[in-house]
């Protein structure tokens, strides 16, 4: 008893602050967590170190796709191309090969023609881009279907024909992004578009993206389900078209029949012209089935454009999945014009036909070199008929 009374004694004077101390300790605690609980929520709204270095792993994270993208197109560029020479005067008519030009923007469309379609337009791809949707409403998205070609073919007409349609939303100029200024990225390509609603199509066209030997790599790297248009014509035509528009800009060129040979005696076509080297379709469009399936392709007949473009824009409207909208009662044949013209244009009450460069008058040529330039022709029509399926009737 002596015992357990000085046992307890000896040991209730140390128990009191104890207690004291833990329930100072246990004070102390609660209001540690109540501060860090408080300071979770305000923590949260402060760029942490974290989010910084997370800022900064993405922007580099970005910049590893943009490099990742730039290498899949150099290793889908082919280093090689193999090409069956059709005839024993083609010079290796390679998309690599520089073609020799008269004008160094010679290879352009007709720009000139191209304002002219866009006069109720402002002028320019990112104020045409503007044009359509200028209040703002929709986004700007990278095009699902593009006009790639060809030059002189008929791309304007098509274009404008198209730009008739609700669901289809089209860049007026030519942006040449594939072509010309594929360095400054995809944001700035994007940005040249349209803004478009869910389901409506971004479209643009840029006829030189056809022999552009880097351009299928680069589509291909954009999105490998783009679809491709073709507006094609009679070489030998597109060619005459194509010295009409030069001619027109530099009236001091040589003659056509001097341009078409190399040596006119042994009647050898000069394939580095490029009036001559664009109408080599079959080699060009080699290069792009290499990225494409032909089902993702389609030819379109400059020739039916012009004597029925109701009945080649229902193959369009088809071949892009939207219900045929453009039909005959969009257009009429304009006699002063020559051509089909719009009975009103996008946007607009009023009757449209294209500008004064699409239609030209062509200069006469030589039947006898027209002759040459048909039989050059023709072995690579037939292989373009093969590889289409399609026969386009140049004879
Ligand atoms: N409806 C209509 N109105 C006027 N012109 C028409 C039309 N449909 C097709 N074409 C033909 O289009 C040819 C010009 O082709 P592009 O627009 O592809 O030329 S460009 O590459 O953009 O410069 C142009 O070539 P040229 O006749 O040699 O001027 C026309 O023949």
């Amino acid at each position: 008893m002596e015992y357990s009374q000085t046992f307890s004694h000896l040991h209730a004077i140390p128990f009191i602050p104890v207690k004291k101390k833990l329930l100072l300790m246990g004070i102390m605690l609660l209001l540690w967590v109540y501060m860090l609980y408080s300071c979770v929520g305000y923590c949260a709204t402060v760029p942490s170190v974290i989010d910084s270095y997370r800022v900064r792993e993405t922007e580099s994270a970005g910049r590893r796709t943009e490099s990742a993208r730039a290498d899949l197109v150099s290793k889908l560029i082919p280093k090689t191309q193999s090409w069956v020479d059709l005839e024993s005067d083609y010079d290796e008519p390679s998309v690599r090969t520089p073609s020799r030009d008269l004008l160094d923007n010679e290879v352009d469309s007709d720009r000139a023609g191209d304002w002219d379609e866009m006069k109720d337009e402002q002028r320019g791809p990112e104020a045409s881009a503007m044009s359509s949707f200028s209040n703002g409403s929709g986004s700007k998205k990278l095009p699902q279907a593009i006009i790639i070609g060809v030059k002189k073919g008929g791309t304007r007409a098509l274009l404008e024909f198209l730009r008739v349609h609700p669901d289809i939303r089209a860049v007026g100029a030519e942006p040449h992004f594939f072509d010309r200024h594929y360095d400054k990225g995809l944001d700035w390509y994007r940005e040249l578009m349209p803004r478009t609603l869910e389901g409506q199509i971004t479209m643009e066209k840029t006829p030189s993206y056809f022999v552009t030997r880097e351009a299928p790599a680069r589509i291909y790297a954009m999105s490998r389900d783009t679809k491709l248009i073709v507006v094609v014509r009679d070489p030998v035509t597109r060619a005459v078209s194509d010295y009409t528009q030069t001619l027109s800009k530099k009236p001091d060129i040589p003659t056509f029949e001097s341009l078409t040979f190399r040596n006119r005696s042994v009647g050898l076509i000069d394939t580095s012209w490029s009036a001559v080297q664009i109408g080599i379709y079959a080699k060009h469009l080699d290069n792009w089935l290499r990225f494409f399936p032909l089902r993702q392709m389609l030819f379109v007949s400059g020739e039916r454009l012009i004597s029925d473009p109701a009945g080649e824009l229902a193959r369009v409207q088809d071949f892009l999945g939207l219900k045929r909208i453009v039909t005959d009662k969009h257009f009429y044949f304009n006699q002063t014009k020559g051509f089909p013209c719009l009975k009103k244009a996008e946007g607009s009450s009023k009757p449209h036909c294209l500008g004064k460069t699409k239609g030209r008058t062509h200069p006469g040529i030589q039947p006898q070199v027209l002759q040459r330039l048909r039989q050059f022709y023709r072995p690579f029509n037939m292989k373009f008929y093969q590889m289409t399926g399609h026969n386009f009737g140049w004879n």
